[in-house]
């Protein structure tokens, strides 16, 4: 109920918010403090990489922090951290798997036989499988528990902001004018369910090449600051396209990403986080 503090359906100790009925229990063994979703409205932005760079972020500045692959289709959190299952049945529920630099993860390719079969599943079964992931993996004690969206604003999407108990969520976008559209759906969508909006971070925005003290903007200069501005939301900063960074996910070791950008990135959204919400 802390987290109930402040909101405007939280009246005489009791919610009034109807989309806060359908929020799941959780599992018993469970303590986590902040849980945040990461989204986009449209695939393919870097909602996963960014939920990777968050989670190392974190994780640095000493903090527990778990992921929830939310991306029962195209599950990629696994992979990037180089982490296999199968994840293992306990009493009282499923172990996460714990990455190389001791990230808590729960993915679907960390259930299946083998990480290149696909997930042919319609919506309610999917829908489900998030809801098993917060009800039945024992996350143990968090700080952090960052939940990578599924990609849209559709049924599963819905699923996930009705279900988890959700701090906030951060915005991923890229610099396409396109995107911008569509990163406007996702707000709605937050907003219409009373979610907070941390903030909206722009990735894939520019190139530094070797040499050049200018970066480039592959994709023109991108508008999700004047996006940020003109809805009245934070802009939390801009992410570079970096060749390293794809080497590294592609080994399966973004553990080891480092970037000076988003350390400024992550302490102003640790500002955000508990000025604003809490
Ligand atoms: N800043 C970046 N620099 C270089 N490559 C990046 C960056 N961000 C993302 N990518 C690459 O872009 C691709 C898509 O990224 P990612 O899987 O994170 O997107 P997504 O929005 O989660 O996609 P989906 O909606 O399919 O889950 C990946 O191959 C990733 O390596």
């Amino acid at each position: 109920m802390e987290k109930c503090q402040g909101c405007e359906y939280f009246k005489d100790g009791e919610c009034g918010s109807s989309s806060c009925t359908f929020i799941e229990k959780g599992n018993e063994a469970n303590k986590i403090k902040y849980v945040i979703g990461i989204m986009s409205g449209k695939g393919g932005v870097g909602k996963s990489s960014v939920t990777a760079m968050m989670a190392n972020v974190l994780k640095n500045n000493n903090y527990k922090v778990g992921i929830l692959d939310g991306d029962i289709t195209g599950p990629s959190i696994a992979k990037m951290f180089g982490v296999r299952g199968p994840a293992r049945n306990v009493e009282g529920g499923i172990q996460p798997v714990i990455t190389e630099n001791g990230i808590s993860i729960m993915s679907m390719n960390l259930l299946l036989p083998n990480e290149t079969d696909p997930v042919i599943w319609r919506g309610p079964i999917v829908s489900g499988v998030i809801k098993q992931f917060w009800n039945d993996v024992i996350w143990g004690e968090l700080d952090y528990l960052l939940v990578d969206f599924p990609p849209g604003t559709g049924d599963v999407a819905l699923t996930a902001m009705q279900s988890l108990p959700l701090n906030g969520v951060v915005m991923v976008a890229s610099p396409q004018n396109l995107v911008h559209m569509i990163v406007k759906k996702g707000i709605k969508m937050a907003e219409g369910m009373k979610i907070p909006i941390i903030g909206l971070i722009e990735n894939m925005s520019y190139v530094q090449p070797p040499g050049l003290d200018k970066p480039y903007y592959l994709f023109g200069e991108g508008k999700t600051e004047e996006v940020a501005n003109e809805l009245g939301l934070n802009f939390l900063g801009r992410i570079p396209i970096e060749r390293e960074f794809v080497d590294l996910m592609d080994s399966g070791e973004i553990y080891k990403y480092k970037h000076s950008a988003f350390e400024k990135l992550i302490e102003h959204l640790l500002d955000i986080i508990k000025v604003s919400i809490y």
